[in-house]
């Protein structure tokens, strides 16, 4: 298995080389050369085995034997060894066909964990048998960075920069990256938006001179280990209601796009999905982009899912490569269009998009409301971001034979704004984040300015 650029300019790669780099040197994200393919058979296999089984057999064709199969589940089964619930990623069934995924049982409460657990082992275990060292860089809209720190703070090797918004991500979210003061971990709260900081961060690729020849290694969706490894739970979830033998529907909470494009590489893979419902906040490109045809950027609104604030989704470039045939060149030109002015997709390729995905985007209002009429039908307190994907899941439900899975991305206690505004005292952190408030903190406040972020980062190093 190799791994190519989006934008067809940049030699492929092997899967180690894949893991331990951020962006392609055209600028492009990497995806697998061929997409491995399950048969019925292997898929049915899968039922009833453990959240770990299932993950090394999911994962083992991307890793290509570069990691011996032995290590290779030994650091899975570590990784999800770490959540809190036995099942991993727990279902919770909310009526006859509508089904949440409970993807926030790991350690800082959010799916990211899912991807992260697993790619700091595999980081450090690269980095050790190379005897090399690395720097991270990560922008994170509030649940990347701690997941990230959380995953990667143990490994000898790395030194870790995530770059927050100022002021934009929740208390929670911010205290548990910025209470972590390990020496290898440096929060910076940047004057700007996530847009700004992931920018900084793709620039960084761009031109590594800052570090002196050090590598430097993305930890956001960037990262094809991060896809890889959300493939799994699709799967998981599919054969534990009935896949291959019967089609399931997925309704993602959508913002950079690697989880639902996750899900479209499990469909790829071989995994009978309906449907993909993206459900946006009020930051909605992906809905104005599949609905309208409008692929624009609009100026960033704050809203009480404050994870999906994003303007532009990364990841998309993954799905736009498909739907362009994997014709580089013309994803290449799309993108340089769109960054200049709006701009529109091909109707060959959005229309192959409409095939698959439906999307709809969810303001405030409308958030309040679902947390409010979820409680009284389950007695559940959904988190903001997960509200996005219930209310989408509810508008598109209509073939009452495929289950609906609604992803839920991330624990309610994170985001007490919106869990008092829709009327409830809060919901308490989990024992291990008891003290989380009263934690000592550490960052540094730099304006939305490359040089600056790289000098920080180029000082602080070790
Ligand atoms: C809680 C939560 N839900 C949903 C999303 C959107 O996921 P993605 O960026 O993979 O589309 C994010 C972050 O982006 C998040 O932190
Ligand atoms: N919502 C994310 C934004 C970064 O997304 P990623 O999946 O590319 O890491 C966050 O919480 O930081």
């Amino acid at each position: 298995m190799r791994y190519i650029s989006t934008r067809g300019r940049s030699p492929a790669l092997s899967f180690e080389d894949v893991v331990l780099t951020g962006l392609a040197s055209d600028g492009g994200l990497y995806v697998p050369e061929t997409v491995p393919q399950f048969s019925r058979e292997a898929l049915a296999e899968m039922a009833g085995l453990s959240y770990a089984e299932i993950a090394f057999r999911v994962m083992k064709p991307f890793v290509n034997g570069e990691i011996d199969d032995e290590t290779f589940r030994r650091l899975v089964t570590e990784a999800y060894a770490t959540f809190s619930h036995d099942a991993v990623v727990p279902l919770n069934q909310l009526d006859a066909n509508h089904f949440l995924l409970e993807l926030f049982h790991g350690p800082t409460l959010a799916f990211k964990d899912v991807a992260l657990q697993l790619l700091g082992r595999i980081l450090d275990y690269f980095l050790k048998k190379r005897g090399e060292r690395a720097v991270i860089m990560g922008a994170t809209s509030g649940d990347t960075g701690s997941a990230a720190i959380e995953g990667c703070r143990h490994c000898d090797n790395l030194d870790i920069f995530i770059l927050h918004p100022h002021n934009r991500v929740s208390e929670v979210q911010r205290r548990q990256m910025t209470s972590v003061l390990a020496d290898n971990v440096f929060n910076i709260a940047i004057e700007g938006n996530f847009d700004d900081a992931q920018a900084m961060v793709k620039a960084s690729f761009a031109d590594q001179g800052f570090l002196d020849g050090t590598r430097l290694v993305a930890v956001n969706s960037i990262n094809w280990a991060r896809i890889m490894a959300q493939i799994v739970y699709y799967v998981a979830a599919g054969v534990a209601l009935g896949a291959p033998h019967r089609k399931v529907s997925f309704c993602v909470p959508s913002a950079n796009f690697g989880n639902v494009f996750a899900g479209f590489m499990a469909y790829r893979m071989g995994l009978p999905v309906e449907r993909f419902v993206i459900a946006t906040n009020a930051n909605d490109i992906l809905h104005r982009t599949l609905a309208d045809n409008d692929f624009s950027k609009k100026e960033l609104v704050a809203t009480l899912a404050p994870s999906m604030d994003i303007v532009v989704s990364s990841n998309f470039e993954r799905l736009l490569f498909e739907a362009y045939d994997r014709d580089g060149a013309a994803v290449a030109e799309l993108l340089e269009r769109f960054q200049a002015e709006p701009a529109a997709l091909a109707e060959a390729p959005l229309s192959r998009l409409r095939e698959r995905f439906a999307s709809h985007s969810v303001d405030d209002a409308t958030i309040l409301e679902v947390i409010r009429e979820a409680h009284h039908r389950t007695q559940e307190i959904l988190d903001p971001h997960t509200a996005t994907g219930y209310r989408a899941a509810e508008r598109e439900r209509c073939d009452e034979s495929v289950p609906m899975i609604t992803l839920a991305t991330a624990h309610p206690a994170k985001f007490a704004e919106a869990v008092v505004k829709a009327g409830f005292p809060g919901v308490p952190l989990p024992p291990h984040m008891d003290d989380l408030l009263e934690r000592e903190e550490r960052y540094t406040v730099l304006p939305a300015e490359l040089s600056a972020v790289q000098q920080f980062v180029a000082e602080n190093r070790r």
